[in-house]
């Protein structure tokens, strides 16, 4: 209908504006009537084409995933293989090969640096994204460049990239930390939890299955897996099909992702479930962390609250444990038994909570700091928001005691203070500001 308008107004038209339309032979008609119709089949498909640039400008402009995670990046040469080399060439006899993803995050750093001092070779990787102050992850690479690790600048769903890791370096474990963190974050920016804790883990997966050798893979994941779980202490063996967050139900889909590539490729895969991990060079968007900014500049602070004034309490372990359980994961991690993407026999699947097994209320955590600071917090009570959120955890760690001989040393008032110390020399030198 709307075709069949547009040709009779094309062929309306005078040719000459104002002059009078002579009469046509049937040819000369015919001959309009086809260079019509390719004036229509041409205008259609500008139009069309123009429907479409605008359609994927709105997509890409409503896009929920930052630029920065669809950001490309520059890679290769041979003065990047080089580097790349140097920094995984292995210093201590029978020393692991690790690929730490993440690497420029708050554990990537401390397990790289780890790795490293006891002779690992170690290449690091991590898309240094702007979820929170990109010059702390700048500081933590500068760090560990100085400890002789490398980090290359990628993201985890470049499976080019990865390849190309493997091909150069015939890597025997992957410290798999990179991801996108925090419980509230997940209804800002959803996809970004999609893009990073499912989408990413699989390309991690679809590389190691494929590399031969293939890694053992040892993998974050979280204690919020336990979600609406009311049973204490958590064992790694109680439900974790009630997610609280969108962070949640992702750490718990990669665990269920983990089952699938073990049973398929047979890749040994340990997950290391973290219960709230604090300390120096930690994550600006975690309580402890903005409470202590905050409290100096005399801001309030919320304290959450659960219902009928119920105390809120974490697990806080410090970060010193969680390196030592997961070097202990590495270190006690079984070969995967796959070649050529196929499966052998079966391979080890482990899971196991990293906690410090003593919950503390979030009140006291701020009177902590309160001593540790020398100034009075304005706290500000506040109900305990449902945006993921849960009221506590606590962690029943025998099997990771059993298994990995992993055993907290560090109570709250010891990893706080050390954490203060850091976080006044860091902030107090140079110009630096906490965001
Ligand atoms: O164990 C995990 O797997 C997760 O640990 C961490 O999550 P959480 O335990 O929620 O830590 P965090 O935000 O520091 O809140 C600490 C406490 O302060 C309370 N809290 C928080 C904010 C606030 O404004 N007020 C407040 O009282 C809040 O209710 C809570 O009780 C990691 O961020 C997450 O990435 C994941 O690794």
């Amino acid at each position: 209908m709307s075709q069949m308008k547009l040709i009779s107004h094309i062929d309306n038209i005078p040719s000459t504006p104002g002059k009078f339309k002579m009469e046509k032979s049937p040819y000369i008609h015919r001959l309009r009537f086809h260079s019509s119709l390719a004036k229509l089949t041409f205008w259609s498909f500008v139009f069309l084409g123009l429907i479409l640039v605008f359609f994927f400008r709105s997509t890409t402009s409503s896009s929920p995933i930052p630029s920065d995670l669809s950001r490309t990046y520059s890679w290769g040469g041979l003065a990047w293989e080089k580097r790349v080399r140097v920094s995984a060439r292995i210093r201590a006899s029978n020393g692991l090969l690790v690929l730490v993803t993440g690497a420029a995050g708050f554990v990537g750093t401390h397990v790289s640096a780890a790795l490293k001092s006891r002779g690992d070779g170690v290449l690091g990787l991590d898309n240094f994204n702007d979820y929170y102050d990109t010059s702390l992850k700048r500081a933590r690479q500068a760090l560990l460049e100085r400890s002789g690790v490398f980090i290359i600048e990628g993201d985890i769903n470049d499976i080019a990239l990865l390849t190309k890791l493997f091909e150069v370096v015939p890597f025997t474990h992957v410290m798999h930390l990179a991801a996108q963190a925090g419980v509230r974050y997940a209804m800002e920016n959803p996809s970004s939890y999609v893009h990073s804790n499912i989408a990413g883990f699989v390309s991690v997966l679809e590389v190691c299955k494929s590399a031969n050798p293939q890694p053992a893979i040892v993998w974050a994941s979280s204690s919020s897996v336990y979600g609406l779980n009311t049973k204490v202490p958590f064992l790694e063996k109680d439900r974790t099909d009630q997610p609280a967050s969108l962070y949640a139900a992702t750490k718990k889909a990669g665990e269920e992702i983990a089952h699938t590539y073990n049973h398929i490729y047979g890749l040994s895969l340990t997950g290391l479930r973290f219960f709230t991990v604090y300390g120096p060079w930690g994550r600006p968007d975690m309580a402890y962390f903005f409470f202590t900014r905050d409290i100096l500049r005399g801001k309030s602070i919320p304290i959450f609250e659960a219902a009928d004034h119920g105390t809120v309490a974490r697990d806080f372990t410090y970060i010193d444990d969680i390196v030592k359980g997961c070097l202990a994961a590495l270190d006690t991690a079984e070969k995967s038994t796959g070649s050529g993407g196929k499966k052998k026999r079966s391979a080890q699947l482990r899971v196991y909570n990293l906690g410090n097994t003593s919950p503390v209320p979030v009140s006291n955590l701020v009177s902590i700091l309160e001593r540790l600071l020398k100034v009075k917090a304005k706290r500000s009570i506040m109900k305990l928001p449902r945006n993921g959120d849960v009221q506590f955890t606590h962690a029943n760690i025998s099997s990771a005691q059993r298994e990995l001989g992993y055993k907290p040393t560090t109570d709250l008032q010891t990893g706080l203070k050390n954490f203060v110390r850091w976080y006044l020399s860091y902030y107090d030198s140079g110009n630096k500001s906490a965001q």
